[in-house]
Protein backbone atom coordinates (compact mmCIF):
# COMPACT_ATOMS: atom_id res chain seq x y z
CA UNK A 1 0.00 0.00 0.00
CA UNK A 2 1.48 3.15 -0.96
CA UNK A 3 2.43 5.56 2.59
CA UNK A 4 1.00 8.67 1.22
CA UNK A 5 -2.60 6.82 0.54
CA UNK A 6 -2.39 5.33 3.56
CA UNK A 7 -2.03 8.66 5.24
CA UNK A 8 -4.89 10.80 4.25
CA UNK A 9 -7.37 7.24 5.03
CA UNK A 10 -9.22 8.18 8.23
CA UNK A 11 -8.12 11.89 7.41
CA UNK A 12 -10.50 14.93 8.31
CA UNK A 13 -9.32 17.53 5.55
CA UNK A 14 -10.15 20.99 5.01
CA UNK A 15 -9.56 22.70 1.58
CA UNK A 16 -9.77 26.07 0.88
CA UNK A 17 -10.58 27.51 -2.85
CA UNK A 18 -12.04 23.60 -3.61
CA UNK A 19 -14.54 25.15 -6.11
CA UNK A 20 -11.56 26.71 -7.79
CA UNK A 21 -9.29 25.12 -10.71
CA UNK A 22 -6.59 23.22 -8.13
CA UNK A 23 -8.65 23.36 -5.60
CA UNK A 24 -11.29 20.55 -7.75
CA UNK A 25 -8.61 18.28 -8.95
CA UNK A 26 -6.84 18.45 -5.80
CA UNK A 27 -10.40 17.22 -3.95
CA UNK A 28 -10.88 14.92 -7.26
CA UNK A 29 -7.08 12.70 -6.54
CA UNK A 30 -7.39 12.76 -3.24
CA UNK A 31 -10.83 10.87 -2.95
CA UNK A 32 -9.61 9.18 -5.50
CA UNK A 33 -6.19 7.87 -4.09
CA UNK A 34 -7.25 7.32 -0.58
CA UNK A 35 -11.15 6.54 -0.57
CA UNK A 36 -11.12 5.93 2.67
CA UNK A 37 -10.20 8.86 3.64
CA UNK A 38 -12.73 10.28 6.74
CA UNK A 39 -14.16 13.62 5.81
CA UNK A 40 -13.24 16.09 3.36
CA UNK A 41 -14.56 19.82 4.46
CA UNK A 42 -14.41 22.58 1.57
CA UNK A 43 -15.01 25.90 2.69
CA UNK A 44 -17.66 27.72 -0.63
CA UNK A 45 -19.58 30.90 -0.39
CA UNK A 46 -22.39 31.59 -2.17
CA UNK A 47 -21.87 33.47 -5.37
CA UNK A 48 -23.52 34.64 -8.28
CA UNK A 49 -27.04 34.14 -6.71
CA UNK A 50 -26.47 30.36 -6.09
CA UNK A 51 -26.32 29.31 -2.57
CA UNK A 52 -23.55 27.03 -1.30
CA UNK A 53 -25.18 23.83 -1.59
CA UNK A 54 -26.18 24.76 -4.95
CA UNK A 55 -22.68 25.83 -6.27
CA UNK A 56 -21.46 22.37 -4.96
CA UNK A 57 -24.32 20.02 -6.11
CA UNK A 58 -23.42 21.79 -9.34
CA UNK A 59 -19.17 21.34 -9.12
CA UNK A 60 -19.65 17.80 -8.49
CA UNK A 61 -21.82 17.21 -11.74
CA UNK A 62 -18.21 18.44 -13.31
CA UNK A 63 -16.50 16.24 -15.53
CA UNK A 64 -13.29 16.64 -13.54
CA UNK A 65 -14.97 14.11 -10.56
CA UNK A 66 -15.97 11.39 -13.61
CA UNK A 67 -13.33 9.08 -12.59
CA UNK A 68 -13.86 9.12 -8.83
CA UNK A 69 -17.79 8.98 -9.63
CA UNK A 70 -17.38 6.02 -11.79
CA UNK A 71 -14.95 4.16 -8.73
CA UNK A 72 -16.75 5.59 -5.67
CA UNK A 73 -20.42 6.18 -6.59
CA UNK A 74 -20.86 7.56 -3.16
CA UNK A 75 -17.84 9.44 -2.92
CA UNK A 76 -19.63 12.93 -1.94
CA UNK A 77 -20.71 11.33 1.43
CA UNK A 78 -17.39 12.37 1.98
CA UNK A 79 -17.34 15.41 1.31
CA UNK A 80 -18.97 18.77 3.68
CA UNK A 81 -19.61 21.40 2.56
CA UNK A 82 -18.90 24.88 4.74
CA UNK A 83 -20.21 28.32 4.67
CA UNK A 84 -17.85 30.33 4.19
CA UNK A 85 -16.01 33.73 3.60
CA UNK A 86 -12.36 34.69 3.24
CA UNK A 87 -12.71 38.12 3.68
CA UNK A 88 -15.37 38.56 6.64
CA UNK A 89 -14.32 38.17 10.68
CA UNK A 90 -13.75 34.27 11.65
CA UNK A 91 -14.37 33.69 8.12
CA UNK A 92 -17.94 34.10 8.58
CA UNK A 93 -18.00 30.49 9.60
CA UNK A 94 -20.88 29.77 12.20
CA UNK A 95 -19.87 28.22 15.65
CA UNK A 96 -21.28 24.79 15.12
CA UNK A 97 -19.46 24.21 12.10
CA UNK A 98 -16.17 26.32 13.80
CA UNK A 99 -16.53 23.72 16.61
CA UNK A 100 -16.74 20.55 14.22
CA UNK A 101 -13.25 22.16 12.14
CA UNK A 102 -11.41 22.63 15.42
CA UNK A 103 -12.14 19.01 16.83
CA UNK A 104 -12.33 17.37 13.88
CA UNK A 105 -9.80 18.58 10.73
CA UNK A 106 -6.21 16.81 10.47
CA UNK A 107 -4.65 18.74 7.89
CA UNK A 108 -5.50 21.88 6.11
CA UNK A 109 -5.13 22.57 2.35
CA UNK A 110 -5.26 26.54 1.29
CA UNK A 111 -6.24 27.46 -1.94
CA UNK A 112 -8.21 30.06 -1.77
CA UNK A 113 -6.72 33.09 -3.36
CA UNK A 114 -7.70 35.85 -6.26
CA UNK A 115 -5.38 35.13 -8.94
CA UNK A 116 -6.62 38.46 -11.04
CA UNK A 117 -3.45 40.44 -12.05
CA UNK A 118 -5.78 43.53 -11.90
CA UNK A 119 -7.18 43.23 -8.68
CA UNK A 120 -7.42 46.39 -6.14
CA UNK A 121 -4.85 46.20 -3.79
CA UNK A 122 -7.34 46.63 -1.20
CA UNK A 123 -9.43 43.54 -2.05
CA UNK A 124 -5.58 41.25 -3.17
CA UNK A 125 -4.76 42.08 0.63
CA UNK A 126 -7.96 41.50 2.31
CA UNK A 127 -8.56 37.82 0.57
CA UNK A 128 -5.14 36.60 0.01
CA UNK A 129 -2.96 38.07 2.86
CA UNK A 130 -5.66 38.89 5.42
CA UNK A 131 -8.03 35.80 4.74
CA UNK A 132 -4.66 33.68 4.93
CA UNK A 133 -4.05 35.32 8.43
CA UNK A 134 -7.50 34.37 9.84
CA UNK A 135 -7.12 30.59 8.80
CA UNK A 136 -4.40 30.42 10.44
CA UNK A 137 -5.86 31.52 13.64
CA UNK A 138 -8.52 28.99 13.08
CA UNK A 139 -5.95 26.73 12.47
CA UNK A 140 -3.89 27.38 15.54
CA UNK A 141 -7.20 26.05 17.95
CA UNK A 142 -7.35 23.24 15.63
CA UNK A 143 -6.72 20.36 18.49
CA UNK A 144 -5.82 17.69 15.80
CA UNK A 145 -3.85 19.57 13.35
CA UNK A 146 -1.05 17.82 11.55
CA UNK A 147 0.20 19.88 8.88
CA UNK A 148 -1.29 22.89 7.10
CA UNK A 149 -0.67 23.39 3.03
CA UNK A 150 -0.51 26.96 1.87
CA UNK A 151 -0.52 27.47 -2.48
CA UNK A 152 1.65 30.30 -3.06
CA UNK A 153 2.95 30.97 -6.45
CA UNK A 154 6.39 30.80 -7.96
CA UNK A 155 6.05 34.11 -8.62
CA UNK A 156 5.99 36.04 -5.43
CA UNK A 157 9.44 36.69 -5.56
CA UNK A 158 9.78 37.71 -9.01
CA UNK A 159 11.49 40.62 -8.21
CA UNK A 160 14.68 37.82 -7.83
CA UNK A 161 16.03 36.52 -10.87
CA UNK A 162 16.94 33.56 -9.05
CA UNK A 163 14.70 32.12 -6.53
CA UNK A 164 15.83 29.47 -3.75
CA UNK A 165 13.41 27.56 -1.15
CA UNK A 166 13.14 30.34 1.17
CA UNK A 167 11.27 33.39 2.30
CA UNK A 168 12.09 36.69 1.38
CA UNK A 169 11.23 38.98 3.56
CA UNK A 170 9.21 41.66 1.62
CA UNK A 171 9.88 45.74 1.61
CA UNK A 172 6.78 46.31 4.07
CA UNK A 173 5.34 44.29 7.05
CA UNK A 174 2.18 42.43 6.01
CA UNK A 175 0.28 43.97 9.27
CA UNK A 176 1.38 47.64 9.02
CA UNK A 177 -1.03 47.05 5.78
CA UNK A 178 -3.61 45.63 7.24
CA UNK A 179 -4.30 49.22 9.28
CA UNK A 180 -3.83 50.51 5.96
CA UNK A 181 -6.79 48.32 4.44
CA UNK A 182 -8.81 48.95 7.61
CA UNK A 183 -9.09 52.76 7.29
CA UNK A 184 -7.84 54.37 4.21
CA UNK A 185 -10.66 55.10 1.54
CA UNK A 186 -10.37 52.68 -1.66
CA UNK A 187 -9.56 55.31 -4.36
CA UNK A 188 -6.43 56.35 -2.15
CA UNK A 189 -4.96 52.97 -2.22
CA UNK A 190 -5.83 52.84 -5.53
CA UNK A 191 -3.36 55.88 -6.56
CA UNK A 192 -0.36 54.55 -4.27
CA UNK A 193 -0.61 51.18 -5.52
CA UNK A 194 2.26 51.50 -7.80
CA UNK A 195 4.28 53.36 -5.10
CA UNK A 196 3.43 50.33 -2.64
CA UNK A 197 4.05 46.99 -4.71
CA UNK A 198 7.29 48.56 -6.14
CA UNK A 199 9.06 45.91 -7.94
CA UNK A 200 5.62 43.86 -8.34
CA UNK A 201 4.29 43.22 -11.78
CA UNK A 202 0.73 43.58 -10.07
CA UNK A 203 -1.29 43.75 -6.80
CA UNK A 204 -1.54 39.50 -6.86
CA UNK A 205 2.46 38.52 -7.00
CA UNK A 206 2.67 41.60 -4.29
CA UNK A 207 -0.18 39.85 -1.70
CA UNK A 208 1.82 36.65 -2.37
CA UNK A 209 4.85 37.87 -1.33
CA UNK A 210 3.09 39.59 2.00
CA UNK A 211 1.70 36.25 2.52
CA UNK A 212 4.33 34.09 2.58
CA UNK A 213 6.18 35.96 5.02
CA UNK A 214 3.30 36.34 7.35
CA UNK A 215 3.25 32.56 7.27
CA UNK A 216 6.87 32.75 8.95
CA UNK A 217 5.83 35.65 11.34
CA UNK A 218 3.12 33.54 12.09
CA UNK A 219 3.96 30.05 11.89
CA UNK A 220 4.46 29.23 15.80
CA UNK A 221 4.36 25.77 16.77
CA UNK A 222 2.13 25.26 13.16
CA UNK A 223 3.18 22.31 10.87
CA UNK A 224 3.34 24.66 7.85
CA UNK A 225 4.34 24.10 4.45
CA UNK A 226 4.36 26.31 1.12
CA UNK A 227 4.00 25.05 -2.41
CA UNK A 228 4.95 27.54 -5.16
CA UNK A 229 3.86 26.36 -9.12
CA UNK A 230 4.82 28.74 -12.19
CA UNK A 231 2.15 28.35 -14.73
CA UNK A 232 -0.52 25.67 -13.73
CA UNK A 233 -1.82 24.09 -17.16
CA UNK A 234 -4.00 21.59 -18.09
CA UNK A 235 -3.70 18.17 -16.74
CA UNK A 236 -1.12 16.18 -17.71
CA UNK A 237 -2.76 12.55 -17.03
CA UNK A 238 -5.07 13.08 -14.49
CA UNK A 239 -8.18 12.93 -14.24
CA UNK A 240 -7.60 12.60 -17.51
CA UNK A 241 -4.85 14.56 -20.13
CA UNK A 242 -6.02 18.30 -21.29
CA UNK A 243 -8.82 18.70 -18.34
CA UNK A 244 -9.22 22.62 -18.04
CA UNK A 245 -11.35 24.83 -16.70
CA UNK A 246 -10.63 28.72 -16.99
CA UNK A 247 -9.44 30.98 -19.48
CA UNK A 248 -6.39 32.27 -17.35
CA UNK A 249 -2.92 32.52 -18.18
CA UNK A 250 -1.98 30.61 -21.32
CA UNK A 251 -5.40 28.68 -21.58
CA UNK A 252 -6.97 31.92 -23.04
CA UNK A 253 -4.40 32.93 -25.24
CA UNK A 254 -3.75 29.84 -26.51
CA UNK A 255 -7.57 29.80 -27.83
CA UNK A 256 -7.38 33.19 -29.06
CA UNK A 257 -4.27 31.97 -31.36
CA UNK A 258 -6.45 29.11 -32.44
CA UNK A 259 -9.49 31.14 -33.15
CA UNK A 260 -7.34 33.56 -35.49
CA UNK A 261 -7.70 36.26 -33.43
CA UNK A 262 -4.38 36.51 -32.21
CA UNK A 263 -1.71 37.88 -34.83
CA UNK A 264 1.05 39.34 -32.63
CA UNK A 265 2.46 39.39 -28.71
CA UNK A 266 4.96 40.52 -26.91
CA UNK A 267 7.30 38.00 -25.60
CA UNK A 268 10.55 36.39 -25.90
CA UNK A 269 11.15 33.05 -27.95
CA UNK A 270 13.97 32.12 -25.96
CA UNK A 271 12.72 32.71 -22.60
CA UNK A 272 11.57 29.86 -20.60
CA UNK A 273 7.92 29.51 -20.31
CA UNK A 274 7.72 28.17 -17.11
CA UNK A 275 4.12 26.02 -17.92
CA UNK A 276 3.13 22.97 -14.66
CA UNK A 277 0.50 20.56 -15.20
CA UNK A 278 -1.60 20.69 -12.66
CA UNK A 279 -1.79 17.05 -11.68
CA UNK A 280 2.21 17.52 -10.99
CA UNK A 281 1.27 20.45 -8.77
CA UNK A 282 -1.44 18.41 -6.93
CA UNK A 283 0.61 15.14 -6.85
CA UNK A 284 3.34 17.36 -5.22
CA UNK A 285 0.77 19.16 -2.79
CA UNK A 286 -0.52 15.91 -1.19
CA UNK A 287 3.34 14.37 -0.95
CA UNK A 288 4.05 18.05 0.48
CA UNK A 289 0.98 17.09 3.05
CA UNK A 290 2.17 13.88 4.12
CA UNK A 291 5.92 14.63 4.59
CA UNK A 292 4.97 18.05 6.58
CA UNK A 293 2.36 15.94 8.72
CA UNK A 294 4.56 12.79 9.14
CA UNK A 295 8.20 13.78 9.14
CA UNK A 296 7.20 17.82 11.10
CA UNK A 297 10.18 19.51 9.86
CA UNK A 298 12.23 21.93 11.97
CA UNK A 299 11.74 24.88 9.33
CA UNK A 300 8.85 25.88 7.16
CA UNK A 301 9.44 23.90 3.69
CA UNK A 302 8.85 26.04 0.88
CA UNK A 303 8.95 23.53 -2.35
CA UNK A 304 9.33 25.40 -5.79
CA UNK A 305 7.09 23.77 -7.89
CA UNK A 306 8.44 24.77 -11.68
CA UNK A 307 9.64 22.78 -14.59
CA UNK A 308 12.46 25.15 -16.81
CA UNK A 309 15.35 24.25 -14.76
CA UNK A 310 14.42 20.31 -15.03
CA UNK A 311 12.55 20.80 -18.53
CA UNK A 312 12.75 23.52 -20.02
CA UNK A 313 10.26 24.81 -22.91
CA UNK A 314 10.29 28.11 -24.18
CA UNK A 315 7.71 30.58 -25.71
CA UNK A 316 9.18 30.28 -29.00
CA UNK A 317 8.26 26.43 -28.97
CA UNK A 318 5.22 26.90 -27.24
CA UNK A 319 4.17 29.15 -29.90
CA UNK A 320 5.14 26.57 -32.53
CA UNK A 321 3.13 23.41 -31.08
CA UNK A 322 -0.24 25.73 -30.36
CA UNK A 323 -0.36 26.47 -33.89
CA UNK A 324 0.62 23.28 -34.95
CA UNK A 325 -2.66 21.98 -32.94
CA UNK A 326 -4.44 24.33 -33.97
CA UNK A 327 -4.17 24.09 -37.68
CA UNK A 328 -4.34 20.09 -37.57
CA UNK A 329 -7.15 20.36 -35.64
CA UNK A 330 -8.92 23.62 -35.59
CA UNK A 331 -11.53 24.73 -33.18
CA UNK A 332 -14.84 25.59 -34.94
CA UNK A 333 -15.66 28.75 -36.44
CA UNK A 334 -12.44 30.51 -36.29
CA UNK A 335 -12.47 34.29 -37.04
CA UNK A 336 -9.33 34.11 -39.43
CA UNK A 337 -6.72 31.24 -39.98
CA UNK A 338 -4.74 30.62 -37.02
CA UNK A 339 -1.10 32.34 -37.87
CA UNK A 340 0.97 34.42 -34.85
CA UNK A 341 4.08 35.52 -34.00
CA UNK A 342 5.99 36.67 -30.94
CA UNK A 343 8.10 39.02 -30.65
CA UNK A 344 10.34 41.16 -28.27
CA UNK A 345 9.99 44.13 -30.43
CA UNK A 346 7.54 46.83 -29.36
CA UNK A 347 7.55 48.81 -32.62
CA UNK A 348 6.61 45.59 -35.19
CA UNK A 349 4.01 44.49 -32.45
CA UNK A 350 2.34 48.04 -32.65
CA UNK A 351 2.64 47.68 -36.52
CA UNK A 352 0.94 44.14 -36.37
CA UNK A 353 -1.50 45.07 -34.13
CA UNK A 354 -2.49 47.62 -36.44
CA UNK A 355 -2.36 45.82 -39.79
CA UNK A 356 -3.45 42.02 -38.24
CA UNK A 357 -5.65 42.94 -35.47
CA UNK A 358 -7.26 46.16 -35.55
CA UNK A 359 -7.48 46.70 -39.31
CA UNK A 360 -9.63 43.12 -39.98
CA UNK A 361 -11.51 43.91 -36.96
CA UNK A 362 -12.70 47.31 -38.46
CA UNK A 363 -13.72 45.34 -41.52
CA UNK A 364 -15.17 42.70 -39.71
CA UNK A 365 -17.29 44.66 -37.20
CA UNK A 366 -18.38 46.72 -40.44
CA UNK A 367 -19.95 43.72 -42.31
CA UNK A 368 -21.55 42.71 -38.86
CA UNK A 369 -23.00 46.21 -38.75
CA UNK A 370 -24.10 46.25 -42.36
CA UNK A 371 -25.68 42.43 -42.23
CA UNK A 372 -27.68 43.96 -39.19
CA UNK A 373 -25.95 42.05 -36.30
CA UNK A 374 -23.96 43.81 -33.44
CA UNK A 375 -20.19 44.84 -33.82
CA UNK A 376 -18.32 42.95 -31.55
CA UNK A 377 -14.64 42.17 -32.69
CA UNK A 378 -13.09 45.88 -31.11
CA UNK A 379 -14.75 44.96 -28.05
CA UNK A 380 -12.81 41.40 -28.08
CA UNK A 381 -9.48 42.55 -28.93
CA UNK A 382 -9.67 45.53 -26.62
CA UNK A 383 -10.20 42.62 -23.50
CA UNK A 384 -7.52 40.78 -25.25
CA UNK A 385 -4.87 43.32 -25.46
CA UNK A 386 -5.35 43.99 -22.16
CA UNK A 387 -4.98 41.01 -20.85
CA UNK A 388 -1.49 40.61 -23.19
CA UNK A 389 -0.46 43.45 -21.34
CA UNK A 390 -0.62 42.30 -18.34
CA UNK A 391 1.09 38.71 -19.16
CA UNK A 392 4.45 40.78 -20.78
CA UNK A 393 5.96 40.75 -17.65
CA UNK A 394 6.15 36.97 -17.33
CA UNK A 395 6.84 36.63 -21.15
CA UNK A 396 10.12 38.83 -21.43
CA UNK A 397 11.80 37.15 -18.98
CA UNK A 398 13.04 34.19 -17.39
CA UNK A 399 13.70 32.99 -14.11
CA UNK A 400 15.63 30.25 -11.98
CA UNK A 401 14.22 28.37 -9.86
CA UNK A 402 16.04 25.95 -7.08
CA UNK A 403 14.12 22.66 -6.92
CA UNK A 404 16.14 21.28 -4.29
CA UNK A 405 13.22 20.20 -2.11
CA UNK A 406 10.86 18.79 -4.66
CA UNK A 407 13.94 16.43 -5.56
CA UNK A 408 14.25 15.67 -1.58
CA UNK A 409 10.57 14.42 -1.75
CA UNK A 410 10.80 12.59 -4.70
CA UNK A 411 14.04 11.03 -2.87
CA UNK A 412 11.70 9.79 -0.01
CA UNK A 413 8.93 8.06 -2.05
CA UNK A 414 8.66 4.30 -2.67
CA UNK A 415 8.26 3.50 -6.12
CA UNK A 416 4.62 2.78 -5.60
CA UNK A 417 4.29 6.81 -4.57
CA UNK A 418 6.47 7.63 -7.29
CA UNK A 419 3.72 6.45 -9.26
CA UNK A 420 0.31 7.06 -7.92
CA UNK A 421 1.44 10.55 -7.10
CA UNK A 422 4.05 11.03 -10.16
CA UNK A 423 5.91 14.60 -10.26
CA UNK A 424 8.87 13.76 -12.31
CA UNK A 425 8.58 16.13 -14.60
CA UNK A 426 11.56 15.06 -16.64
CA UNK A 427 9.11 12.46 -18.11
CA UNK A 428 6.92 15.23 -19.70
CA UNK A 429 6.77 15.19 -23.76
CA UNK A 430 6.00 18.68 -24.39
CA UNK A 431 4.79 18.34 -27.76
CA UNK A 432 2.40 15.73 -26.44
CA UNK A 433 1.56 18.02 -23.38
CA UNK A 434 0.73 20.92 -25.44
CA UNK A 435 -1.14 19.40 -28.11
CA UNK A 436 -3.56 17.66 -25.13
CA UNK A 437 -4.01 20.50 -23.58
CA UNK A 438 -5.28 22.51 -26.83
CA UNK A 439 -7.10 19.46 -27.68
CA UNK A 440 -8.09 19.91 -23.72
CA UNK A 441 -9.32 23.36 -24.37
CA UNK A 442 -11.07 22.94 -27.35
CA UNK A 443 -13.35 20.12 -25.78
CA UNK A 444 -13.95 21.19 -22.05
CA UNK A 445 -13.57 24.81 -22.50
CA UNK A 446 -15.29 25.33 -25.82
CA UNK A 447 -17.56 22.58 -25.51
CA UNK A 448 -16.63 21.10 -29.33
CA UNK A 449 -16.26 17.99 -29.92
CA UNK A 450 -13.45 15.98 -31.98
CA UNK A 451 -16.59 15.06 -34.56
CA UNK A 452 -16.63 18.98 -36.25
CA UNK A 453 -12.58 18.89 -36.83
CA UNK A 454 -14.25 18.42 -40.54
CA UNK A 455 -16.65 20.72 -40.79
CA UNK A 456 -13.98 23.26 -38.77
CA UNK A 457 -11.52 22.33 -41.55
CA UNK A 458 -13.82 23.04 -44.28
CA UNK A 459 -14.84 26.44 -43.01
CA UNK A 460 -10.50 26.67 -42.91
CA UNK A 461 -10.71 26.18 -46.59
CA UNK A 462 -13.44 28.91 -46.82
CA UNK A 463 -11.34 31.75 -45.07
CA UNK A 464 -8.52 30.33 -47.59
CA UNK A 465 -10.62 31.28 -50.18
CA UNK A 466 -11.98 34.71 -48.80
CA UNK A 467 -8.36 35.52 -48.41
CA UNK A 468 -7.23 34.85 -51.89
CA UNK A 469 -10.36 36.99 -53.47
CA UNK A 470 -9.84 39.98 -50.78
CA UNK A 471 -6.24 39.79 -51.21
CA UNK A 472 -5.90 39.90 -55.28
CA UNK A 473 -8.52 42.58 -55.20
CA UNK A 474 -6.69 44.43 -52.76
CA UNK A 475 -3.96 44.68 -54.90
CA UNK A 476 -5.54 44.73 -58.16
CA UNK A 477 -7.27 48.16 -56.34
CA UNK A 478 -3.57 49.39 -55.81
CA UNK A 479 -2.13 48.72 -58.67
CA UNK A 480 -4.73 50.72 -60.32
CA UNK A 481 -4.36 53.48 -58.09
CA UNK A 482 -0.37 53.60 -58.79
CA UNK A 483 -0.42 53.81 -62.58
CA UNK A 484 -3.47 56.40 -62.46
CA UNK A 485 -0.52 58.44 -60.23
CA UNK A 486 2.55 57.64 -61.79
CA UNK A 487 3.62 57.37 -65.22
CA UNK A 488 6.33 54.92 -64.72
CA UNK A 489 3.56 52.29 -63.39
CA UNK A 490 2.35 53.02 -66.67
CA UNK A 491 4.83 52.73 -68.71
CA UNK A 492 5.69 49.22 -66.89
CA UNK A 493 2.21 48.45 -67.78
CA UNK A 494 2.36 49.01 -71.29
CA UNK A 495 5.55 47.18 -71.52
CA UNK A 496 4.13 44.09 -70.27
CA UNK A 497 0.60 44.66 -71.63
CA UNK A 498 2.66 44.43 -75.51
CA UNK A 499 4.87 41.64 -74.07
CA UNK A 500 1.75 39.55 -73.41
CA UNK A 501 0.11 40.43 -76.42
CA UNK A 502 3.02 39.62 -78.46
CA UNK A 503 3.81 36.54 -76.52
CA UNK A 504 0.04 35.48 -77.54
CA UNK A 505 0.28 36.58 -80.53
CA UNK A 506 3.21 34.27 -81.21
CA UNK A 507 1.93 31.42 -79.39
CA UNK A 508 -1.49 31.58 -80.96
CA UNK A 509 0.59 31.33 -84.81
CA UNK A 510 2.83 28.68 -83.39
CA UNK A 511 0.20 27.00 -81.01
CA UNK A 512 3.00 26.83 -78.49
CA UNK A 513 2.45 29.06 -75.27
CA UNK A 514 5.96 30.65 -73.49
CA UNK A 515 4.10 32.40 -71.16
CA UNK A 516 4.92 32.46 -67.03
CA UNK A 517 1.66 32.11 -65.97
CA UNK A 518 2.12 33.26 -62.93
CA UNK A 519 3.80 37.14 -64.29
CA UNK A 520 2.10 36.90 -67.29
CA UNK A 521 4.59 37.87 -68.79
CA UNK A 522 6.81 36.57 -71.74
CA UNK A 523 9.73 33.42 -70.12
CA UNK A 524 12.93 34.03 -71.23
CA UNK A 525 14.25 31.09 -72.60
C1 LIG B 1 1.26 33.55 -30.81
C2 LIG B 1 0.89 32.17 -30.47
C3 LIG B 1 0.54 32.09 -29.07
C4 LIG B 1 0.65 30.75 -28.56
C5 LIG B 1 0.27 30.69 -27.16
C6 LIG B 1 1.22 31.41 -26.32
C7 LIG B 1 0.61 31.51 -24.98
C8 LIG B 1 1.24 32.60 -24.24
C9 LIG B 1 0.55 32.74 -22.95
C10 LIG B 1 1.24 33.64 -22.05
C11 LIG B 1 0.77 33.38 -20.68
C12 LIG B 1 1.67 33.93 -19.66
C13 LIG B 1 1.09 33.66 -18.31
C14 LIG B 1 1.97 34.15 -17.28
C15 LIG B 1 1.29 34.06 -16.01
C16 LIG B 1 2.24 34.08 -14.89
C17 LIG B 1 1.39 33.89 -13.75
C18 LIG B 1 1.83 33.56 -12.48
C19 LIG B 1 1.09 32.34 -12.16
C20 LIG B 1 0.16 32.56 -11.04
O1 LIG B 1 0.60 32.49 -9.96
S1 LIG B 1 -1.52 33.04 -11.05
C21 LIG B 1 -2.54 32.42 -11.99
C22 LIG B 1 -2.57 33.14 -13.21
N1 LIG B 1 -3.48 34.24 -13.10
C23 LIG B 1 -3.92 34.69 -14.21
O2 LIG B 1 -3.59 34.17 -15.24
C24 LIG B 1 -4.88 35.82 -14.11
C25 LIG B 1 -4.76 36.70 -15.31
N2 LIG B 1 -6.05 37.22 -15.63
C26 LIG B 1 -6.55 38.33 -15.12
O3 LIG B 1 -5.94 38.98 -14.30
C27 LIG B 1 -7.92 38.75 -15.66
O4 LIG B 1 -8.56 37.64 -16.17
C28 LIG B 1 -7.78 39.80 -16.77
C29 LIG B 1 -6.63 39.49 -17.69
C30 LIG B 1 -7.54 41.14 -16.08
C31 LIG B 1 -9.03 39.86 -17.63
O5 LIG B 1 -10.11 40.31 -16.94
P1 LIG B 1 -11.52 40.51 -17.66
O6 LIG B 1 -11.37 41.18 -18.97
O7 LIG B 1 -12.42 41.14 -16.67
O8 LIG B 1 -11.97 39.08 -18.01
P2 LIG B 1 -12.22 37.83 -17.05
O9 LIG B 1 -10.96 37.05 -16.94
O10 LIG B 1 -12.82 38.26 -15.76
O11 LIG B 1 -13.27 36.99 -17.87
C32 LIG B 1 -14.61 37.43 -18.06
C33 LIG B 1 -15.38 36.30 -18.71
O12 LIG B 1 -14.85 35.98 -20.02
C34 LIG B 1 -14.38 34.64 -20.08
N3 LIG B 1 -13.18 34.61 -20.90
C35 LIG B 1 -11.99 35.08 -20.57
N4 LIG B 1 -11.12 34.87 -21.57
C36 LIG B 1 -11.80 34.27 -22.57
C37 LIG B 1 -11.48 33.78 -23.87
N5 LIG B 1 -10.25 33.86 -24.37
N6 LIG B 1 -12.47 33.18 -24.63
C38 LIG B 1 -13.71 33.07 -24.13
N7 LIG B 1 -14.08 33.51 -22.90
C39 LIG B 1 -13.14 34.09 -22.13
C40 LIG B 1 -14.12 34.27 -18.63
O13 LIG B 1 -14.21 32.88 -18.41
C41 LIG B 1 -15.22 35.01 -17.91
O14 LIG B 1 -16.42 34.28 -18.03
P3 LIG B 1 -17.41 34.20 -16.79
O15 LIG B 1 -18.52 33.33 -17.27
O16 LIG B 1 -16.63 33.59 -15.67
O17 LIG B 1 -17.82 35.61 -16.50
N1 LIG C 1 -3.66 28.96 -11.76
C1 LIG C 1 -2.37 29.22 -11.75
O1 LIG C 1 -1.72 29.35 -12.79
C2 LIG C 1 -1.66 29.35 -10.46
C3 LIG C 1 -2.30 29.36 -9.23
N2 LIG C 1 -1.57 29.48 -8.08
C4 LIG C 1 -2.23 29.50 -6.78
O2 LIG C 1 -3.04 28.36 -6.65
C5 LIG C 1 -4.19 28.65 -5.89
C6 LIG C 1 -5.41 28.19 -6.63
O3 LIG C 1 -5.46 28.84 -7.88
P1 LIG C 1 -6.59 28.49 -8.95
O4 LIG C 1 -7.27 27.26 -8.55
O5 LIG C 1 -5.97 28.58 -10.27
O6 LIG C 1 -7.54 29.75 -8.75
P2 LIG C 1 -9.12 29.87 -9.02
O7 LIG C 1 -9.38 31.29 -9.29
O8 LIG C 1 -9.57 28.87 -9.99
O9 LIG C 1 -9.75 29.49 -7.61
C7 LIG C 1 -9.73 30.38 -6.53
C8 LIG C 1 -10.52 29.79 -5.40
O10 LIG C 1 -10.50 30.72 -4.29
C9 LIG C 1 -11.84 30.90 -3.85
N3 LIG C 1 -12.08 32.23 -3.28
C10 LIG C 1 -11.84 33.40 -3.89
N4 LIG C 1 -12.26 34.38 -3.10
C11 LIG C 1 -12.79 33.82 -1.99
C12 LIG C 1 -13.40 34.33 -0.81
N5 LIG C 1 -13.51 35.63 -0.60
N6 LIG C 1 -13.84 33.46 0.12
C13 LIG C 1 -13.73 32.14 -0.08
N7 LIG C 1 -13.15 31.59 -1.17
C14 LIG C 1 -12.70 32.43 -2.11
C15 LIG C 1 -12.66 30.76 -5.10
O11 LIG C 1 -13.98 30.53 -4.72
P3 LIG C 1 -15.20 31.01 -5.64
O12 LIG C 1 -15.46 29.87 -6.56
O13 LIG C 1 -16.28 31.21 -4.65
O14 LIG C 1 -14.80 32.26 -6.33
C16 LIG C 1 -11.99 29.57 -5.75
O15 LIG C 1 -12.43 28.39 -5.17
C17 LIG C 1 -4.15 30.14 -5.61
O16 LIG C 1 -3.68 30.33 -4.32
C18 LIG C 1 -3.16 30.67 -6.61
O17 LIG C 1 -2.49 31.78 -6.11
C19 LIG C 1 -0.22 29.54 -8.12
C20 LIG C 1 0.45 29.53 -9.28
C21 LIG C 1 -0.20 29.46 -10.55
Amino acid sequence: MSSVAAYYNGKAVLITGATGFMGKVLMEKLLCSSPNVKTVYILVRPKAGQSMQERVANMLQCKVFDRVREDYPNFQEKIKPINAELIQPNLAISPEDSEELLSQVNIVFHCAATIRFDEPLKRALQLNVLGTQRLIELARQMQKLEAFIHISTAYANCNQKHIDEIIYPPPVEPKKLFGLVEWMDESIIEDITPKLIGEWPNTYAYTKALTEYLLQQEKANLNIAIIRPSIVGASWHEPFPGWIDNFNGTSGIMIAAGKGILRTMIANNDAVADLIPVDVVINLTLVAGWYTAVHRPKNMMVYNCTTGGINPFSWGEMEYHVLSTFKRNPLEQVYRTPCAQLTSNYLINRYWIAVSHKAPALIYDLYLRLTGRKPRMMKILDRLHKNLMLLEYFTTQSWEWSSDNMNMLMGQLSPEDKKLYNFDIRQLHWSEYIENYCLGAKKYLLNEDMSGIPAAKQHLRKLRNIRYVFNTTLLVIIWRIFIARSQMARNIWYFVDQANFKAITEALCTGHSGICPILMCKSTD
